[in-house]
Formats: structure tokens, sequence, C-alpha cells
């Protein structure tokens, strides 16, 4: 892993979204079409509204939330209602693969979220969120489903149940978020970079993040 710290916030900001873009820029150069594959929660949200306006050839990328929240997609907890609020109405016209589907419960929805999300592997860019707990994307310590989430011969999405969050969640699972060629992790305060340090001396169980760390590039900021 490697921890590059920014002066200030908004030094962070431009800095996530100039690595996103050059990576994404990356992946086009080999690739018919780049995945790029987002968080939610409140972190990422002026980092999507600085990368919309990056020159891509947006129409080729498709953009995958890495989990989502099992409510409507205009609830103000979707994370794909904040992806496409923040980043695609912004400007970039990016293609948005929801993973939550109407009408189907959260083990039914990520079957068929599945579906949808493996003909998108291997990832092209993955940016990850992470918890003062220590979870990315939902990926909670002491949730029933982590350890089916963790296998290595997961499906792409399974349904997450954690203790102390709102509501079911779905999420990629180890392998499908592992595949992506580039990954970057922001953080923002001085706890999550502590949890940071702590995860890695945790088991996997106890601190999901750890999955992730190897050649992981970091952004973080007070
Ligand atoms: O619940 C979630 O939390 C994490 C971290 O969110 P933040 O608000 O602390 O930035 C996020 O990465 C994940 O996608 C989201 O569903």
């Amino acid at each position: 892993m490697k921890l590059i710290e920014h002066p200030d916030r908004e030094a962070l900001t431009l800095a996530v979204a100039q690595d996103i873009a050059e990576s994404l820029g990356m992946a086009l150069k080999t690739r018919e079409r780049a995945v790029l594959c987002l968080p939610g929660g409140s972190t990422p949200v002026p980092v999507y509204k600085a990368l919309a306006p990056a020159p891509l050839d947006w129409g080729r990328v498709v953009v995958v939330p890495g989990d989502e929240r099992w409510v409507a997609p205009d609830h103000n907890r979707s994370n794909a209602r904040l992806i496409r609020r923040n980043l695609i109405d912004e400007g970039a016209a990016a293609e948005l693969v929801p993973l939550y589907t109407e009408g189907l419960g959260p083990d039914a929805g990520a079957a068929a979220a599945s579906e949808r999300v493996a003909p998108l592997l291997p990832l092209s860019v993955l940016l990850l969120g992470m918890g003062e707990d220590m979870h990315t994307a939902s990926l909670f310590p002491g949730a029933a489903g982590l350890a089916a989430a963790l296998d290595p011969s997961a499906p792409p999405v399974l349904a997450i149940t954690a203790p102390a969050v709102p509501e079911p969640r779905v999420t990629l699972t180890l392998p499908a978020l592992i595949s992506a060629t580039d990954a970057l992790l922001m953080i923002t305060g001085p706890e999550k970079r502590a949890a940071l340090e702590r995860a890695a001396s945790l088991p996997v169980e106890d601190a999901p993040i750890r999955a992730f760390l190897k050649g992981l590039r970091v952004h973080y900021a007070k």
C-alpha cells in the first residue's frame, strides 16, 4: 500500500479525481469500454463532481456501484442515486449499471445484479471508501454473509446484513472487487487513518479493508 497524504480535503478531492481520470484514460487505450467501480457514502461526493468534467470518452465508460443499500433508486440513501446525481448528471455521460432491482428482495436481487456485473469483469478502476469500522464496499466486520462474500469463488454480487446499518445491503464480493486492474482508496480524518493502520495487523474478518491493501494507492487528508 502507498499512502499519499494531501494538505487538505480540497487537494485530496482534486488529486483523487485526477488519479481516476488518468487511470480511466489508460484503460480506454486498451479496452473498448472501461469499467469504473465507485463507492457510496459521503466522502467521495466532491470527487464525483470534480471528475465529471474530465475530458474522457465517457460514452465508453460503464459505472457500477461497489455496494448498494436495498432501497429504491430515488431514496436518499441509494448509492446509485448519489453517483448519478454527482457524476453522471454533472456531465459524465457514462452508463450506470445499478445493483438494485425493483420488485426483488436482496438475495434474488443480488443474483440478478450478478448477471449484470459478471460481463463487466474485470473492473478497470476501483475506488474504495472505508468506514471507521474498517468495512469497505458493504463488507462489514461481523456481517451475516461476510464469509461468503470473501470466498474466492463467490459470485460477483451477494446480499449482506450488517449489525448497526439501517437496511439490508448488496455488495460486490472480494473476487469481483480484486479483479480491478487499478485500485485506490480515499479516506479522511485521523480516525480512519488510525483504523487503516490497525487493519494491517487484524484478520480480514475483523478488518475487511485488509484484503485490498496490497498495491493499493491510499489518498488521505485530515
Ligand atoms: O455505507 C457505506 O460506507 C462506506 C464509507 O462511507 P463514508 O460515508 O464514511 O464515506 C462507503 O464506502 C460505502 O460505499 C457505503 O455504502
